[in-house]
């Protein structure tokens, strides 16, 4: 993964020449609109106290022939780099660790997502959708005009997360929303303090957000310490089936020596804290987003709602799906492809190379940022034919690989060993819901709906998703 690429000189006058070269290194070092500090990637260091770092932000047509077919080859070769602006208490876990240490981590998180212990956990998410389902039922049934209107953005937001709380920690799931909970609040400081400027050493001082940040950093340890330190403590009776029990298993059994020479595997205490941390930040929001932007396409295009509707009713008719019959969805994978195509969650995936590289007809000098634009690739005519703005489901008829004319064109769960190891989870989590809304309600956009993607970390609908419910025994 690290050693791919052979070096090449790296020309240092190139980037201009190469077109690629925007505006000279200095306090703004990107050519995007990026946000006008960077801090080093060792944390703490900012452009103006280190020394800058360019960043190739491909925006637009001018530069992205460079870059179409190339990027998605060269991703083996570039190792990932973090949002320079993300504070160090938000780098955690698999996302972030490198190397050797990525392997150890892998490994250990692996099991957890295994399609088998998947199967057990969609039983979880459909309880999970199943209350709100009832909900919207009592309510449509008590207005006059037999509908309701939900605004789903926010839903499903709070609905991933109670999610990923009941999967991930079981019985302890109050506790583990308690975490996620506080885990958004250190986010929302974190963004908001974002485009602050930085001076070296300020994130040491006691300044009034760095202390609530210390604090809630702490509360989030002392409360997974608190989930985690009586599964430990009941070795014997299993750890548990969710992804934290899943996850101590497989480090445990390392530790004990059963496999002899695997003890490197063992993740430490914090190392598992960061795990647990890194199924809400990875898992949960993305998820959300992809519920989101689904429920709005199929509100537009109500002729693919209707087959989705047929498509489970055929199943299962008005019983609860289970994972077998949720595999067993074609129609609704093919439109979930098709959503995270047009409305991806994640938008930029950040590399940078590990020696001097060419992508194409650019020479990229080691350790140079790199941001790959998801949604420009994924709307790229040359890859998806003439009709990759439209939502068309029936590209992804004969799978992934057929669907455009690369066989990796879909990048919005990455490519390679670093792609998403929650994709699996991701999809049976969105077919389970999307299927017991399907089931039970025909939907249309509210006439409140503002069209407007924003990326806020993630792809969201600036002004929420409102949608109007109608049961469909009424
Ligand atoms: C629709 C939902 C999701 C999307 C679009 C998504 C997208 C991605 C992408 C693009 C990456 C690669 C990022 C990069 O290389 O910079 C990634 C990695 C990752 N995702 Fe997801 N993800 C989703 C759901 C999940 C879920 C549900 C989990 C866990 C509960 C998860 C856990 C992770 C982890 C741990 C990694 C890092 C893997 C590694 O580096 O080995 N993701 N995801």
């Amino acid at each position: 993964l690290r050693r791919g690429a052979p070096p090449v000189a790296a020309p240092r006058r190139g980037r201009h020449v190469q077109g690629a070269g925007g505006p000279r290194a200095a306090l703004q070092v990107s050519q995007g609109q990026q946000p006008r500090r960077q801090e080093d990637e060792g944390g703490g260091r900012c452009a103006s106290a280190g020394r800058p770092r360019p960043q190739l932000s491909p925006q637009g047509d001018a530069s992205l022939p460079h870059l179409e077919a190339t990027v998605r080859r060269a991703l083996p070769v570039l190792v990932r780099s973090t949002a320079p602006n993300l504070p160090p208490r938000l780098r955690v876990g698999l996302v972030l660790v490198e190397g050797t240490d990525w392997v150890r981590h892998r490994r250990v998180v692996n099991p957890a997502f295994a399609m088998d212990k998947l199967k057990t956990m969609t039983t979880t998410m459909v309880s999970c959708a199943e209350p709100l389902i009832k909900e919207w039922e009592r309510l449509a049934s008590s207005n006059e005009s037999r509908e309701v209107e939900v605004e789903f953005s926010k839903l499903f937001q709070d609905l991933t997360a109670d999610i990923i709380s009941h999967t991930g920690f079981g019985s302890s799931y109050k506790q583990g929303k308690e975490v996620f909970h506080t885990q958004r609040q250190l986010l929302a400081l974190a963004v908001a303090t974002l485009l602050n400027v930085q001076l070296p050493g300020l994130k040491y001082l006691p300044t009034k957000n760095n202390r609530l940040k210390w604090m809630l950093d702490k509360k989030i340890k002392t409360m997974l310490m608190a989930i985690i330190q009586p599964r430990l403590a009941s070795n014997g009776g299993g750890y548990g089936d969710d992804l934290l029990g899943l996850m101590l298993e497989a480090c445990l059994t390392t530790e004990q020596g059963e496999k002899g020479d695997e003890l490197t595997l063992t993740l430490t205490m914090d190392e598992i804290i960061d795990e647990c941390k890194t199924f809400f930040f990875a898992g949960h929001e993305t998820t959300s987003r992809l519920l989101t932007w689904t429920m709005f396409l199929l509100s537009v295009y109500p002729e693919w709602q209707e087959r989705l509707r047929e498509e489970v009713l055929r199943e299962r008719g008005k019983e609860n799906p289970t994972a077998d019959m949720l595999n067993k969805f074609k129609e609704m994978t093919m439109v979930l492809l098709e959503t995270l195509r047009l409305y991806t969650p994640v938008m930029v995936m950040l590399r940078k190379p590990i020696s001097d590289i060419r992508l194409g007809s650019l020479s990229i000098p080691k350790g140079n940022g790199i941001a790959i634009p998801i949604p420009f690739l994924h709307r790229d005519k040359e890859v998806w034919g003439d009709n990759a703005n439209d939502f068309d489901p029936l590209r992804f008829e004969n799978g992934i690989t057929n669907a455009a004319k690369t066989p990796q064109a879909l990048l919005s769960f990455s490519i390679g060993p670093r792609s998403c190891i929650g994709q699996n989870f991701a999809m049976l989590e969105a077919k389970s819901v999307m299927a017991m809304i399907l089931k039970k309600f025909s939907f249309t956009l509210s006439s409140s709906y503002v069209h407007a993607p924003a990326d806020h970390i993630t792809l969201q609908p600036k002004f929420g998703l409102p949608i109007v419910l109608r049961p469909l025994d009424v």
